[in-house]
Order: structure tokens, then sequence, then C-alpha cells
């Protein structure tokens, strides 16, 4: 078996606190230098890379000179706010070396369920990676509660891997991967090398976390993979302590526990697009962009006559013949405003009628079904 890291292009990695620190007390820089240097030559190879780091609470904790990782939500918000400091100041640093420029982006459960937000987040993700910038991602701890926080962050990787597309998500912890049964409780249980994701058997096998340094356990990890799926992402659980685990993996050896998605990102994303068939407006199209969509084109603003209702950018939005047949249904790149500006402009006069040009296309032929 080859590793389902191979051929992805678009990776997310997520190291957890036992591979960044030195057991819950402060940064391992020199873990965090060898995270770099790998992640540095995946860039070299031309994948596009996301980093979801923990250790903001670790370090924190180190440098407020206190004895352990607190449990009162506002002491640990204080410490994540103190160590986050730390921790870009580590990446950017060890990065620098190897002439990689970082971006830290914060997010939180909010900034994922918003639409308008989850679009920007997605936006500025894409250009950091337009710009070959590795973004290094972390939960806002500070500004969460309990009730409305991701939580862990092998869910926020998995929240990350749909935002983006990415074709892989690479989960690396202090255990080889998945076995039958949590190998420290029970020394017996055989190790998992692959099995597709989302199956219920594999939550079954899973336990929490295991040291007071990490949030989630293996049962995070199982229902990350299950969450990048819907994407159509891949997942590996590998050992972080494997000697330069990321380069072997991306070169094809298959270490670790893979967990494949059922369905391509693509037919994953048409799926999602039925599943969410609300349609909020209409664009009425003229003959010749009727027949482009019908052979898989995009629609271009020069085949639209018309536009009804009021939808913004990211609504659903079906597109109509002018006998009034629905022929198609997607996500749309303009609000309604602009769109009615921009009926029959060729793409040059884009910028022209609405100040700005995001994409040339209304809407794109991957965010499409036809009906
Ligand atoms: N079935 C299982 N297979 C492997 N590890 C498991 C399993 N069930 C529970 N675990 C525990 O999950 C731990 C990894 O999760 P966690 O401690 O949250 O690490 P991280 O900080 O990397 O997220 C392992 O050390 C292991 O003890
Ligand atoms: N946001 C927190 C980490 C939360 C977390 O999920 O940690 P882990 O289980 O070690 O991946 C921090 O930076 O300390």
């Amino acid at each position: 078996m080859s590793s389902l890291l191979q051929n992805a292009h678009r990776i997310v990695v997520k190291v957890g606190s036992a591979l960044v620190t030195n057991d819950g007390r402060g940064l391992d820089e020199s873990a965090i230098e060898r995270w770099a240097g790998q992640i540095a030559e995946l860039r070299r190879m031309g994948r596009e890379v996301i980093l979801v780091s923990s250790g903001a609470v670790a370090e924190g904790v180190l440098r407020l000179g206190w004895e352990k990782r607190p449990q009162r939500v506002y002491e640990k918000q204080a410490a994540a706010a103190v160590g986050q400091m730390g921790l870009v100041q580590a990446y950017e640093t060890h990065f620098r070396a190897y002439g990689i420029r970082t971006a830290l982006v914060l997010l939180t459960h909010a900034n994922l369920v918003d639409r308008e937000q989850y679009l920007n987040a997605r936006m500025t993700l894409n250009e950091l990676l337009r710009l070959g910038i590795v973004p290094v991602i972390n939960e806002n701890d500070t500004v969460v509660t309990s009730e409305i926080k991701v939580g862990d962050n092998d869910t926020l990787g998995a929240l990350v891997t749909n935002l983006v597309e990415a074709d892989c998500l690479v989960i690396l912890t202090d255990q080889k991967g998945l076995y039958t049964a949590d190998p420290r409780k029970d020394p017996s249980a055989d190790f998992v090398s692959s099995a597709e994701a989302g199956r219920p058997e594999l939550e079954a096998m899973a336990g929490g976390a295991a040291s007071s340094i990490s949030t989630g356990g293996m049962i995070t990890k199982i229902l990350a993979a299950k969450r990048a799926a819907r994407s159509g992402a891949n997942t590996i659980i590998a050992s972080g302590r494997e000697e330069n685990v990321l380069v072997r993996l991306a070169e094809g050896e298959a270490v670790g526990t893979h967990l494949y998605a059922a369905s391509s990102k693509l037919h994953a994303r048409k799926q999602w697009l039925a599943d969410h068939l609300r349609m909020v407006g209409t664009v009425t199209i003229d003959a010749g962009a009727v027949s482009a969509l019908r052979n898989g084109k995009s629609l271009l603003p020069v085949g639209v006559v018309g536009v009804e209702g009021d939808f913004v950018r990211g609504d659903v939005v079906g597109c109509v013949t002018e006998d009034g047949v629905e022929v198609a249904r997607g996500l749309v790149n303009y609000s309604s405003d602009e769109a009615r500006r921009l009926c029959r402009a060729h793409t040059e006069e884009i910028e022209e009628r609405i100040g700005h040009l995001d994409r040339p296309e209304l809407i794109h032929h991957d965010n499409m079904v036809l009906r």
C-alpha cells in the first residue's frame, strides 16, 4: 500500500501538545525546528501546507510561572493568550531559517458557522497559500467559552480541511496510529493500518485523551477523519516521533493509520451542494450559456440576462432559461446587486462595473449541479 499523502497537493498537518511541548510545560524548540524543516521539504516538493498547532496553553503556563495546566476557563484563556505569543515566535523563527514566511490565523467555531466569515477565512487562507506562506492555525482560546468552542485541535484541523478543501489531513500524535483498543491500557491491541473513514467500528476502538496535557484522545481524531471525508479528504494518523514522518509519507511510505474518504473531493462538494439546495434567487441565462453549462463550463456574467431575488456571495442560486426552465443550481460568487450590474458583462468589464474582480465566473462549474 502506498501513502495517501503521496498524491495530495493541499495538506493540513495537525501537531498536538505532546509533540511541540516539553511534557506540557513550555515549548520544545527543537521539535518545532524539526516540524519547520519537514514542512519546508514538503513545500520544496510543491505541496501546499497549513499547520494546525497546539501548544499555546503549555507555553503560557511556563511563561506565567505556574506549576501545572490550570483548570479554570479564564486561567486557560489567559495562559493561551500569553503562550500564543511564544508559539508564533517559535514558528516564525524556525520557518524563516528555511526562507518561508508564516501567518497566524486564530479561529473559533463561530467564525466557521457564519457564512460570511467562513467565506472570508477561506479566501484569506487561499491567498496565503498562493503567496507561498505557511498559515499556522490555532483555536482563538481567549474569546471562546466551553459552549461555543471547537474544543480540540483534531476537530479544528478537520474544519480547516473542509474550509480549504484540502486533499489530506495528517494528524500527528504520540502513538503510531489507531489500535483496536487504547494501547496504553491494552498492550495486546492490534494496529489498524487502513480503513474507510467514518466507519462506526472505528469509533468503538478509540478512547479519550491519555494525558493531562492533551484534550482530544483518539476519538476526536477518528471523528475528525469522518468530518474531513465529508469534503472528500483522506486522513492519516501517525506518530510525530517517527523520524522525518511527513517527508516519508509524502514520498509514498505508508506509515501510520490511513483513513480514506469514500468519495472524491468533487463528488463530495456536489453532494454537499445537492443537500443544501435551498435556492435564494435565480439568474436568467441566454441559450449560449445554457449549452455552455450543459457542456461542463462555468457560468460567466456575459450569458446572464436577468437577476431575480436578493442574495449574497456564497448563496445557492438557480440558473433558468429565458422560458423559465431551471438548468442548474450553484454557489454564486457575487451578490444580487453586483450580479444585476454584471448582466451581459465581459470578464474585462467586471472590475469597471462593480469596482472589483473576485472571480471571472458568476458560478464556477465545480460549485454547480446540473438539473
Ligand atoms: N484505539 C486507540 N489507538 C491509539 N491510541 C488511543 C486509542 N484510544 C485512545 N488512545 C490514546 O489517545 C492518545 C492520543 O491522543 P492525545 O493524547 O489527545 O494526543 P494529541 O495531543 O496528539 O492530540 C494516545 O496516547 C492513546 O493513549
Ligand atoms: N488550543 C490549545 C490546544 C488544544 C488541543 O486540542 O490540544 P491537543 O489535544 O494537544 O491537540 C493550545 O494551543 O494549547
